[in-house]
């Protein structure tokens, strides 16, 4: 496995065997459809649950469950999920609109709800992409601080995988 440039990580540690460990979360380069099948998956989508752009669509491509999600009538600020073999599926709901952008408050409060969910149903594997700062424009460095503030202190092991 090639190995991202520390600089586009954070403050991590290179390991031998080509993850970086760094605080909370763990580095993998590759496709994060590659990660393990019990780890659950999450990624931000916006209330319309529209997903017609970037990682989204391959959400959409594999678990489908468009009508499921708008049947949860989650808003900015909250969390979605699907139940797709022995997997939660989440999608943080950072905006209201696909043409919007999110915003670091809806992003930490959807982080909130979906740490909830994870303590509630026993998940201690979390895969992850950089969310929200493809598409949506957010900092990495703001960004992966806030995810290990809101899962310090739990036992939810958070990969993220870079391409
Ligand atoms: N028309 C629309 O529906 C529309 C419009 C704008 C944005 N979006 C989408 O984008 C928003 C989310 O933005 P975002 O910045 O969180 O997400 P993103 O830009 O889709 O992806 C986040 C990061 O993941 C990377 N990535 C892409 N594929 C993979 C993969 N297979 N494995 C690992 N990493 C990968 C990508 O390069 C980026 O750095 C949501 O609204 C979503 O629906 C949709």
């Amino acid at each position: 496995m090639s190995k991202e440039p520390k600089s586009q990580l954070g403050e991590n540690e290179d390991r031998d065997d080509g993850e970086v460990v760094g605080g909370k979360l763990k580095y993998v380069k590759g496709d994060l459809f590659s990660c393990p099948a019990t780890d659950a998956l999450a990624h931000c989508i916006s209330e319309d649950c529209r997903m017609g752009a970037g990682i989204a669509v391959l959400f959409k491509k594999k678990y489908g469950g468009v009508d499921e999600l708008l049947a949860q009538k989650k808003q900015p600020g909250e969390c979605a999920v699907l139940k797709r073999s022995d997997r939660f599926v989440y999608y943080l709901i950072t905006k209201k609109k696909y043409s919007h952008k999110p915003t670091y408050q809806t992003l930490r409060q959807s982080l909130e709800a979906m740490k909830a969910h994870c303590l509630d149903n026993g998940v201690t594997g979390l895969s992850m992409p950089r969310i929200g700062c493809g598409l949506d424009r957010l900092s990495w460095d703001k960004v992966s601080v806030m995810i290990e503030e809101v899962f310090q202190n739990t036992d939810v092991a958070i990969t993220v995988y870079v391409l």
